[in-house]
């Protein structure tokens, strides 16, 4: 399972990240740049030469990124998630649509080409996402996305009945199935939660004594459920007041992230395996920093966009 949460600072500057969730993989994934004038080879669109740097999680196979998520230059933040169940991706090129994009190269179309969530909105009227594997052995992963520029955010999801949908994301989060519409009509179940504490009341003739605080949550569930960490992100999200500076909207990222994150040994899935938050990040538009935290440490790492590192026509990897 996977979180993904963003929001602004007092200045509107994007903060976009998220837990990701799963056992032990030989994915090998690691920070990397995709630096401007990166040669960008699409399945089924013409080539591009990459017009705006990238900085984000992903695998460098052969000078090919596989993102995981990534923000851009201008604050252009997206995040796969696994979406099981429901992503539909069919192998046939729709030729009435103008882009057709498959779900490994999507992120690095939308940051690369879209200045803002709203013009992505206006071009996804006319985009399917076909379902061509990277690889025979890498076949293609049942995904949605959040994407964010810090004054929209969005989720894609494609499914058989819907095809493909962008919803209007008013909570700024997401976490995987079912769809977006059901975690949003869910929240509705949780209207009386509140950050502030209840009063004391009396039933029949039973005094109920307020014990301590936090009694405004009661009902809030804690589980690593993606139902439970949805309503408990957004809550959270909704009631972390707005920050000043840097270190302390990096901080509320991940104090939210860790909040929702799943510690090893907690949840052992369907193989048998652990599966575990196995990173937290952030990315930051206001100093173009991609910040990250492997679940087996403590220290949390950084890497930025520089001059340098932005402009290039190979992958830079920041291992
Ligand atoms: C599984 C990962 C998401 C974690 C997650 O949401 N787990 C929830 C599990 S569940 O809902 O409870 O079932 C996603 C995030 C990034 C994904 C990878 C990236 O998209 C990069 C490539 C893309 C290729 O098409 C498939 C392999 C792959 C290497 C992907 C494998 C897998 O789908 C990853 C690793």
């Amino acid at each position: 399972m996977c979180t993904g949460i963003t929001f602004t600072d007092e200045k509107g500057q994007v903060y976009f990240g998220r837990n990701l969730d799963l056992d032990d993989n030989n994915y090998g994934e690691h920070p990397l740049i995709v630096p401007r004038g990166y040669h960008m080879q699409y399945r089924h669109m013409p080539a591009k030469e990459i017009s705006k740097a990238i900085i984000g999680m992903g695998m460098n196979v052969g000078n090919y990124p596989l993102l995981f998520e990534a923000g851009n230059e201008d604050g252009m933040c997206i995040a796969n998630l696994n979406f099981p169940k429901h992503a539909y991706f069919s192998e046939e090129v729709q030729t009435d649509k103008e882009y057709n994009v498959t779900p490994y190269e999507f992120m690095i179309w939308v940051l690369d080409s879209f200045s803002s969530v709203k013009e992505l909105k206006e071009a996804l009227k006319d985009t399917y996402l076909v379902g061509t594997p990277f690889a025979p052995s890498m076949p293609i992963a049942p995904v949605h996305w959040l994407i964010s520029d810090g004054k929209d955010t969005i989720v894609v999801e494609q499914t058989k009945e819907l095809g493909l949908v962008a919803y209007d994301d008013g909570v700024d989060v997401l976490t995987n199935s079912p769809d977006f519409w059901w975690h949003l009509q869910n929240l509705n179940n949780y209207l009386g939660l509140s950050s502030q504490d209840v009063t004391n009341t009396t039933w029949n003739r039973q005094k109920l004594q307020f014990q301590g605080i936090g009694t405004g949550q009661l009902g809030l569930r804690g589980d690593s459920s993606t139902q439970s960490r949805f309503v408990k992100a957004a809550f959270l999200n909704a009631n972390y007041p707005t920050q000043e500076g840097e270190n302390a909207n990096v901080a509320k990222l991940f104090n939210i992230l860790w909040n929702v994150a799943m510690p090893y040994g907690s949840v052992v899935n369907e193989n048998g395996a652990v599966e575990y938050t196995i990173y937290s990040s952030c990315y930051s538009q206001a100093t173009k920093t991609y910040y990250y935290r492997r679940a087996k440490e403590a220290m949390i790492h950084s890497c930025s966009l520089t001059e340098e590192n932005s402009v290039g026509t190979e992958i830079v990897d920041l291992k």
